[in-house]
């Protein structure tokens, strides 16, 4: 059978495609007319005939400009595994009329997509309108079968990644994002795939454990670190016999360009890095410290034991209130909340982060987790913070600060007001802004229903169209211009100017000569004849790579794994022209066609529109 053949062909180079990571991703994921078809075209005997469809989306979604492509591997995953199984032709039998014709089920048990030809843009990639996301070339039969799942696996991708930048975007560069979105998804596979393509989250250069490793190199010696701006990654510059020798933390460079979630399975399946808070049903559930049975603790260092944590909690309370600068900020606190403090920072002495909303933040949160907090500084542990989950989270963040610094000056604890806060609840790109504008002390988002359920915009509304059939360019028309096709078998490039920013997109015929850097290149609105600009490129990047190679020698591009496609996204965000990522009102980016293609679409399309008569 072909399919062993081009699969043996991946496994030279050491891969292997699995399968889709959501079993229910079959050759049956596709609507019933891409069968009705496919029957029609190999009844009239057409379905070998040799197709390409482009798949591309018509409008950036969330009124932006520009969109964050994600989904290629879930796709290239479907297609090289695309077999029916004996059950599924079965049950496409049962389902179309008695009159089909049994080699037509012949026909599906033999088929795969050995024939068929996949080029992509590199996943993570920024991408605009109109532009081929997925270029699929095969017999239209098997193409034709593919539309509805490819474009439903890079619909919801494309989308959610794309929140997950904005998001980003307005919390600022500095600001850790976390997922909290799993209960709130459309279903599993949309808790699943948001998780997945939170492509853009990437902890920076400014988070928190970074802080940290920069002020251990800058503690060590003002003159011997140096900071790569371009890497963005750490060197010790120590001295050595002969002069100086370079030293590469590379323990930071793990950290970098992660994003986190909460969702395990996500977490298993993709080794995304989990992180958590712990709810309100936690704190709620303690009565009294009296519950507490083992009150004891090790240090840090494992040298010493306190028997009664409880206990050391409480005096820290009662130090609190007997303290010059936070006397009279709060009376008694709750003791039950008290208790489910003391007992988390029992179990998770290292990473002890508080919700402290459930009862009353500032007078009885924040001073409970201060006093536990404390109590683990006693013993050498640095509490992680707190979590706000209601109220005004600009206040609250603003005042808890304020507790903070006064802890750390009033009893000497070093480091103790930069402890940090978490928000969530309801937090959109909105809110974000919002606490921007008013000034805030949040140093991390938890950030669900708005992010995984893309409650701004429902669908970003991906297309199939076929633009090529037996080498003869097709085109769609419609009384909307946006809706009208670009036919022909395409090269799409991206140009660079001077500054280094993305200028305009590209396409041009598949047989045209590829721009160059340096040279003047015409290059035209689609449709709009007085819309057109001379670029001189500085570079000239290709975009579609054959991710697919079907039966044809085209070298194959690999999969790159989930961190790679990280990075791209992050350095492609990064590259872009300000204008065109601002919320308000951005620049259009500029797509565009190449001079003989706009002649070309313009022929074809006066060609297959009849004239209308006048009576
Ligand atoms: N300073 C702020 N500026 C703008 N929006 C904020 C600010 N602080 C909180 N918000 C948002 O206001 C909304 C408050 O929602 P809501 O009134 O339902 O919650 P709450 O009353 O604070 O808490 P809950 O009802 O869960 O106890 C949330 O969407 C939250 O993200
Ligand atoms: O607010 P989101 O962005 O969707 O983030 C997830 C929310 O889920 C949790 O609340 P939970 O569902 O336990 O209850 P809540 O609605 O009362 O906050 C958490 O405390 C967040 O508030
Ligand atoms: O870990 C958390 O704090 C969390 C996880 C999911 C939803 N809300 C909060
Ligand atoms: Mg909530």
């Amino acid at each position: 059978m072909v399919v062993e053949k081009v699969i043996a062909k991946w496994n030279c180079s050491g891969r292997v495609v699995e399968g889709p990571t959501n079993p229910m991703v079959t050759p049956l994921l596709t609507d019933l007319y891409q069968f009705t078809m496919a029957y029609a075209y190999w009844k009239a005997n057409k379905h070998q005939e040799r197709a390409v469809f482009d798949l591309y989306f018509r409008k950036n979604p969330f009124g932006g400009e520009y969109t964050v492509f994600a989904g290629l591997e879930e796709c290239i995953r479907l297609i090289a595994n695309f077999k029916f199984t004996e059950d599924e032709i079965s049950f496409i039998r049962e389902i179309l009329p008695g009159s089909c014709e049994d080699g037509f089920f012949d026909y599906l048990r033999g088929l795969d997509c050995s024939e068929v030809e996949v080029y992509a843009i590199a996943e993570g990639s920024v991408v605009f309108p109109k532009v081929p996301l997925l270029r699929i070339e095969g017999p239209i039969a098997v193409a034709q079968l593919l539309e509805t799942p490819l474009v439903n696996l890079v619909n919801f991708a494309s989308l959610v990644a794309t929140n997950a930048a904005r998001h980003r975007f307005v919390a600022g560069k500095s600001k850790q994002l976390l997922e909290f979105g799993l209960r709130r998804a459309q279903g599993p596979d949309g808790g699943i795939s948001a998780s997945k393509v939170l492509l853009p989250w990437g902890v920076n250069g400014s988070d928190p454990a970074f802080r940290r490793d920069l002020k251990l190199i800058q503690g060590a010696s003002s003159k011997l670190r140096k900071l790569s701006r371009f890497t963005r990654s750490l060197y010790l510059i120590v001295p050595s016999g002969k002069g100086t020798k370079t030293e590469t933390r590379t323990f930071f460079k793990a950290e970098k360009n992660i994003s986190v979630a909460s969702n395990v399975a996500a977490g298993k399946l993709f080794g995304i890095p989990l992180r958590g808070t712990h709810s309100h049903a936690f704190v709620s559930s303690y009565m009294s410290p009296d519950e507490i049975i083992d009150k004891s603790l090790q240090s840090a260092d494992g040298s010493s034991s306190c028997e009664d944590f409880v206990s050391l909690v409480q005096t820290w309370i009662n130090k609190f209130q007997l303290s010059n600068s936070l006397r009279g900020i709060f009376g008694e606190t709750n003791q039950s909340e008290l208790a489910a403090f003391t007992s988390y920072a029992l179990a998770f002495p290292r990473s002890f982060l508080a919700l402290v909303d459930t009862y009353d933040v500032m007078r009885s949160g924040i001073p409970n987790f201060c006093a536990v907090a404390l109590a683990l500084n006693d013993l050498g542990y640095k509490a992680v913070g707190i979590r706000l989950d209601s109220g005004d989270l600009a206040y609250l963040s603003c005042e808890a600060r304020k507790f903070f610094s006064a802890v750390e000056k009033e009893f000497g604890v070093p480091g103790f007001g930069k402890t940090g806060i978490t928000a969530s609840n309801d937090l959109n790109e909105e809110t974000l802004d919002a606490l921007n504008k008013q000034g805030h002390e949040v140093d991390s988002y938890g950030i669900g229903t708005y992010l995984v359920t893309c409650y701004a915009q429902a669908a970003l509304g991906c297309v199939f169209k076929l633009v090529e059939i037996n080498n003869q360019p097709r085109i769609k028309l419609s009384e909307d211009v946006s809706k009208v096709s670009i036919p022909c078998k395409k090269r799409s490039y991206r140009l660079y100017g001077r500054e280094g920013y993305p200028l305009v997109d590209i396409m041009t015929g598949g047989n045209e000569p590829s721009p160059k850097v340096g040279e003047r290149i015409l290059c035209r609105h689609p449709f709009n004849e007085s819309k057109r600009a001379y670029v001189v490129p500085q570079q000239v990047e290709e975009l579609l790579k054959c991710y697919w190679p079907g039966s044809s020698d085209e070298p194959r591009e690999d999969l790159p794994p989930l961190k790679d496609i990280r990075d791209r996204c992050i350095k492609q965000l990064e590259r872009m022209r300000p204008d065109h990522m601002r919320r308000l009102n951005p620049t259009p980016y500029k797509v565009s066609v190449s001079a003989k293609l706009y002649d070309f679409i313009h022929f074809l399309w006066l060609n297959e529109a009849p004239v209308g008569e006048l009576q």
